[in-house]
């Protein structure tokens, strides 16, 4: 939680700078758009290293879904701490509960 907290710290930073200099500048620069696009890409090069990578395939792949997650709610003003507000509120509830109250 600790790494996450201070990326997401580094990410409100970096979206300032010179998108010359920083990825995440960059990012911002490009617009909402790129940055979901980016997320999915990522997740499926997620999925893929899952089904046919190695670990260490997976584990760098995991690292970009979370890091691009991160900087796509930067830009929408969404804080990680609703996020795992919202995790911990699920903790509560059985999954399958969870499932049936949502389909309705
Ligand atoms: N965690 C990351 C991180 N993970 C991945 N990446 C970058 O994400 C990019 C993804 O690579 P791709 O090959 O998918 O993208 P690309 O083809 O180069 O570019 P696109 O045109 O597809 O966007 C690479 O340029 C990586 O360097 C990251 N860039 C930055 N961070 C963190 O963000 C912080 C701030 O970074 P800057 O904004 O660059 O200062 C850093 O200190 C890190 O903690």
């Amino acid at each position: 939680m600790e790494t996450l907290t201070r990326l997401e710290a580094t990410i409100a930073e970096r979206r300032k700078a010179d998108p010359k200099s920083s990825y995440v500048a960059q990012l911002s620069h490009r617009g909402t758009p790129v940055m979901a696009r980016k997320l999915g890409e990522e997740a499926v090069e997620a999925c893929v290293a899952a089904l046919s990578g190695s670990r260490e395939e997976l584990v760098g792949e995991a690292a970009d879904v979370i890091f691009h997650l991160m900087v796509l709610l930067a830009d929408k003003g969404v804080s990680l701490e609703e996020v795992m507000a919202e995790l911990d509120r699920r903790e509560g509830v059985s999954g399958l509960d969870e499932k049936a109250s949502r389909s309705t």
